[in-house]
């Protein structure tokens, strides 16, 4: 069996293969700033009480601080909802990206069963949760009853073999992206494994879940190791709930040949990636794009907003300057990386080195906000999407790359890897 066949069969107690469609319960919720007061809505349409208000978990990120009277207006109703809901668990304005601070305070477990109303809630899968998202009627559905419907998905298992220091854990995903392509794995499982999955940490694992939605997979799987859960005790989990959680540890058997399909990369010659305009999988190697001319750099998100990200953009920055016709936005996924960066040192290095910093949230990333693009400029983002008009404006060209090539690019004023 998958990952995720077995995941859900723990669920409900029974085997379940691809294909059944099963009702399952929802172990833990979180809506954002953007999608809570439409998955109200359609809640309130169905009853007045929410299932679990300790089981829903509800982040403001998308728009903080509040740029338009519309924005505002929604956080308004959406802190309403927390309020008359006694919602226990809400992270206001300023605590950062909903799938980071999720993970952070500890809310996210192996095995657990997890909705989102957001499209990255697969970034979760990293610690070997099905977490997926959904719409706000279906949102709305799950605060009321705390259930929902999931088809049992096909699994495509992706191995990742090999060694190369240069590569990072968003080049490899980048190289999936293109191997699979944008709608290569809709409705399905991908399953991350191999030696170099193996080796990363969860940081960099939750790179590799979170791009899962930008080949169509309903979730990104990693099986639960020794790194989650030395992960999970450092963000506070207890050594008996650790336990508890080792005792119900899910295996695969990646040779059980039951996948859809299965994909192998060898990194090992691998050069680095970078996802060129309008689509996530239009991905080349950095050889083929090198020299292209940058206007904006932005380093942050839920993708690769995170200290390793930080603390590897602080190492190519010490002492230079961007350069003069760039931008650069940085922005901590968190409060925690914030904190985490300011005592490292690494936010007086951005500063001196010329870049704006931001409040912790979702920033650039979608466009409905800070650093949006004029006419014909190009932006080189660490972010998951590069669609057109993905940063506020339809007339700019955006490109995926990693936080290394991100800093070492906004330093040129051109995508490079040197
Ligand atoms: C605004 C929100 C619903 C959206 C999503 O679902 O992913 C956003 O986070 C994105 O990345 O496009
Ligand atoms: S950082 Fe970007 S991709 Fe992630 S949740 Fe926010 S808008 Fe979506």
């Amino acid at each position: 069996m998958t990952l995720a066949e077995k995941i859900l069969s723990k669920k409900l107690g029974r085997e379940v293969c691809e294909g059944e469609t099963v009702e399952v319960d929802i172990d833990l919720v979180m809506t954002h700033d953007g999608t809570t007061p439409l998955s109200a809505k359609a809640f309130k349409e169905m009853t007045d009480k929410v299932w679990d208000n300790e089981k829903i978990v509800i982040i403001f990120d998308h728009n903080v601080p509040a740029n338009t009277a519309k924005a505002a207006n929604m956080q308004k109703i959406a802190r309403e909802f927390v309020k008359e809901q006694g919602i226990k668990y809400f992270y206001p304005e300023g605590e950062g990206i909903c799938h980071q601070v999720l993970v952070e305070k500890g809310h996210v477990k192996p095995n657990m069963i997890i909705a989102g109303g957001d499209s990255h809630t697969c970034t979760h899968g990293a610690f070997g949760a099905f977490a997926t998202g959904f719409g706000a009627t279906d949102m709305g559905f799950i605060y009321a009853t705390g259930k929902t419907w999931i088809k049992v998905p096909k699994t495509i298992r992706v191995n990742v073999v090999g060694e190369n220091e240069r590569i990072t854990p968003k080049d490899v995903i980048l190289r999936i992206c293109k191997e699979v392509g944008r709608r290569g794995a809709t409705y399905m499982a991908l399953e991350y494994g191999g030696e170099v999955v193996r080796r990363m940490d969860m940081e960099g694992r939750m790179v590799l879940s979170n791009m899962a939605i930008e080949m169509g997979g309903k979730v990104g799987l990693i099986e639960a190791d020794e790194k989650t859960y030395e992960y999970l005790r450092k963000v506070g989990v207890s050594g008996e709930e650790i336990l508890n959680l080792k005792k119900n540890a899910i295996r695969v058997n990646e040779n059980e040949e039951n996948y859809h399909k299965f994909i192998e990369i060898d990194i090992t010659d691998m050069e680095e990636q970078i996802a060129c305009p309008h689509h996530p999988d239009n991905v080349k190697d950095v050889s083929e794009v090198v020299g292209t001319p940058i206007d904006q750099v932005f380093i942050g998100s839920c993708t690769n907003g995170r200290l390793s990200d930080l603390r590897e953009v602080a190492r190519v920055l010490k002492g230079k300057k961007v350069h003069k016709d760039v931008k650069l936005i940085i922005i901590p996924a968190s409060k925690k990386v914030f904190l985490d960066a300011l005592k490292e040192g690494l936010i007086e290095i951005f500063i001196e080195a010329g870049a704006m910093i931001c409040t912790p949230g979702c920033g650039p990333c979608l466009g409905a906000h800070q650093g949006v693009l004029a006419d014909g400029e190009v932006c080189l983002s660490t972010t998951n999407r590069n669609f057109k008009g993905r940063m506020g404006n339809k007339n700019a060209e955006i490109y995926l790359s990693s936080p290394t090539i991100a800093a070492k690019s906004a330093v040129k004023g051109y995508i490079t890897n040197e």
